[in-house]
Order: structure tokens, then C-alpha cells, then sequence
């Protein structure tokens, strides 16, 4: 049995168990061995060429934007139309076979927009040009599920499955755990909220799952048992995620009402030029960039070059931005900070 067949019977045998006290346990063990799985899935299998790998697309500029989408939803369309880069576009599927770089100029930032191939379910498990481009999400800033709004509203929950199946969690931060391998002594269990969604025997019956028999784990957050196997994996990313309807010039002002007042999302029409400016400028505010102006001694700011950092940015960074050999001599720093965005920086 394959490994795609083999995590479709554990998900078959989830979906048959019901969810109770009772079942806790044995739905734990069943997590930790779809996760498992679910890892070896992404490693090399072949020696031709490495499986699981993204487009070989330079990152380049400030940030990068991801767009994912079932074919045909216009993603390519957008491309064209918010960067200097024309993407072929066509109203059959699969008109784009490999990933295209634009840029979006922005507030003095460059941010790379790629344009990719569209997906369809089982990207994750295919081995093709579906699990490329997964890959090629994991290395996103900010990913953009692209939909289309004349589409069922089921292709989103299809997509997110798709991406998380390959590690990557969307709109959600790091669970905030602390893990130690250690090599004797046991396990130390520590919590410091009271665990609503799973509990201590889970949590053991994992770490044994695992074979961690030494260990020292502290709790500081209610979390669930996907999150605790999220923290020992520990190769999952942690991405924001914009959800944009596309098409909405085909639609009823009540269908469209609905889509835009869900959370994180975005309606647009390339076609029409609908509200890509406001796209544009959420896109901005989700990738949290940090602009720093260098200053010369008695001089004013140069306030026409920022350096453009993500948020959580360090001088180092900074420094790096600037040029790769000004860190070694680097000794210290006056920082003046102005208006703080949503999420501040931290020096
Ligand atoms: N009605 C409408 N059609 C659109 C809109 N945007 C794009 N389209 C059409 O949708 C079709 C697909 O557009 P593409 O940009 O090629 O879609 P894609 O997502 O890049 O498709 P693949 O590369 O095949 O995955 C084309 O016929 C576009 O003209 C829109 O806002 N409204
Ligand atoms: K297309
Ligand atoms: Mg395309």
C-alpha cells in the first residue's frame, strides 16, 4: 500500500470514529500516525529530481505573495493587471504550467506576486506540478487563495486542506509550547492553562507514539492535539492567508454581500477592475512590513529608500538589508520609532 492510500484509511477510520472521551485516546494515536505520514509524503522519494520541492523562482524584493487557486479563477488575469508582468490568460484550464514572478510596487516596497499553476484536490499527494506548487506556497510571505465567485464556496475548504496537508497553517501563530529532547529522565509534563481540548494522557500517549520517552514539554496555551503534533513535527509554517473572490461582476449583490464579509477576505473583479486597489492595499497590511529610513550623523532621513523588513525585524536584518558586510562591524544603533503599525517591530 502506498503512503497517499494509507493516510486515506486513517482518515476513513477518523471520519467512521466519533468524537467523545471515550475515543480521544485512540483519535490521538490516529493523528500522530497521519501526521507521520503525512511527512513522508514531502521527503525526497526519487533520486530523479527532488520531490516536494517548490518552482525554482528566485525570491527577490521585499516580500512574497503566493496566489493559489483552482484553475481558471483569474489568477493569472490578476497578475497582469496589479504588476508590469503578463502571464498568459485564457478561459481554458491549466493555461499557466509553471510559476510567474511580477512585482508590485507599493509604499516604496517591491513585493513579488507569483503567479502559479492551478490546483486541484490531491495536489499534496500528486507527484507532479500540484505538490510544486504547495511547495512553492510553503515559501510564501502571505498566501492568496484565489477563488471564484460564481464557484461553490466548497473549493475553499478543499484548498486549505491541500496546504495544510503540507505543513502549512494558515492565519494561525506558532502554539505556544516549549519542547525539550532531553536524553535521560523521563517526561516532564508542565501546563500552565487548563487544557479544554485535549488532555495529559493524549498528550503522553503522542509522546510515546513518537518514541520521545525523554523530554520536557510546557503547555501555555489551551491548544488541541493537531497543535501539540504540529510542535513536535515542528517543520510546520505559519502564514497569513487572504481569501479573494474573483468575478464578482458575475453575480447578485446579495451573493456578493455574503463573500465579502467573511473573515479575510477580499472581492474583486479583474475583469472589471474592481476593487484591486483595496486588494493591493490589505495585501500590504497582511504582509505587516516595517519601513526603516537610515540617517546620516546631523543630516535628515532619507525618506525616499526605506529599507523594507517583515515585522519582528532585527538590526541585524536591518543591517543585512543594507549591505552583507556592514553586520561584522556593526556597534551600535539609535533607533527613532515612528507611527507603529497593527503589529509593532521589535528591535
Ligand atoms: N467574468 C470574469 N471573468 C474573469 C475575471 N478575471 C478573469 N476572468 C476570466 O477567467 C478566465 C481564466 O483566467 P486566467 O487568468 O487564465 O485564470 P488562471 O487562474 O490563471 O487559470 P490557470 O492558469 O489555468 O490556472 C479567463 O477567460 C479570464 O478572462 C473576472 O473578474 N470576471
Ligand atoms: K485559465
Ligand atoms: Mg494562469
Amino acid at each position: 500500500m502506498g503512503i497517499a492510500e494509507k493516510i486515506k484509511e486513517i482518515e476513513q477510520e477518523m471520519a467512521r470514529t466519533q468524537k467523545n472521551k471515550a475515543t480521544e485516546y485512540h483519535l490521538g494515536l490516529l493523528k500522530a500516525k497521519l501526521a507521520r505520514y503525512r511527512a513522508q509524503l514531502l521527503e525526497p522519494t526519487t533520486k530523479s529530481g527532488p520531490a516536494g520541492t517548490g518552482f525554482d523562482v528566485q525570491k527577490s524584493g521585499d516580500a512574497r505573495i503566493a496566489l493559489i487557486g483552482f484553475p481558471s479563477v483569474g489568477k493569472s488575469t490578476l497578475l497582469s493587471k496589479v504588476t508590469h508582468t503578463a502571464s498568459e490568460t485564457a478561459a481554458y484550464e491549466f493555461t499557466t504550467l509553471t510559476a510567474i514572478p511580477g512585482v508590485i510596487e507599493y509604499k516604496g516596497a517591491r513585493i513579488q506576486l507569483l503567479d502559479l499553476p492551478g490546483i486541484v484536490e490531491g495536489a499534496s499527494q500528486g507527484r507532479g506540478r500540484g505538490r510544486q506548487v504547495v511547495a512553492t506556497a510553503k515559501t510564501a510571505d502571505l498566501i492568496v487563495i484565489m477563488l471564484d465567485a460564481t464557484k461553490s464556496e466548497e473549493h475553499r475548504r478543499l484548498l486549505e486542506y491541500e496546504l495544510d496537508a503540507v505543513g502549512i497553517r494558515l492565519n494561525k501563530t506558532k502554539p505556544d509550547v516549549v519542547f525539550k529532547r532531553k536524553t535521560t529522565g523521563g517526561i516532564t509534563l508542565n501546563t500552565t492553562v487548563k487544557l479544554t481540548k485535549t488532555d495529559e494522557k493524549t498528550i503522553r500517549t503522542i509522546l510515546a507514539g513518537y518514541k520521545l520517552h525523554n523530554c520536557d514539554v510546557m503547555i501555555r496555551e489551551d491548544i488541541t492535539t493537531d497543535e501539540f503534533i504540529d510542535v513536535l513535527l515542528g517543520n510546520r509554517k505559519y502564514i497569513p492567508c487572504l481569501y479573494v473572490y474573483n468575478k464578482i461582476d458575475a453575480i447578485s449583490l446579495e451573493q456578493l454581500d455574503k463573500l465579502a464579509r467573511q473573515p479575510n477576505s477580499v472581492v474583486i473583479s479583474c475583469e472589471m477592475d474592481l476593487n484591486l486597489d483595496y486588494l493591493i492595499e490589505r495585501m500590504w497590511d497582511e504582509l505587516e512590513l516595517v519601513k526603516v529610513y537610515t540617517k546620516k550623523r546631523g543630516a535628515h532621513p532619507d525618506l525616499t529608500d526605506p529599507v523594507c523588513l517583515r515585522k519582528g525585524a532585527t538590526i541585524e536584518d536591518v543591517c543585512n538589508g543594507i549591505h552583507r558586510s556592514l553586520v561584522t562591524n556593526f556597534r551600535y544603533g539609535l533607533v527613532w520609532v515612528g507611527r507603529l503599525r497593527r503589529n509593532r517591530a521589535s528591535y
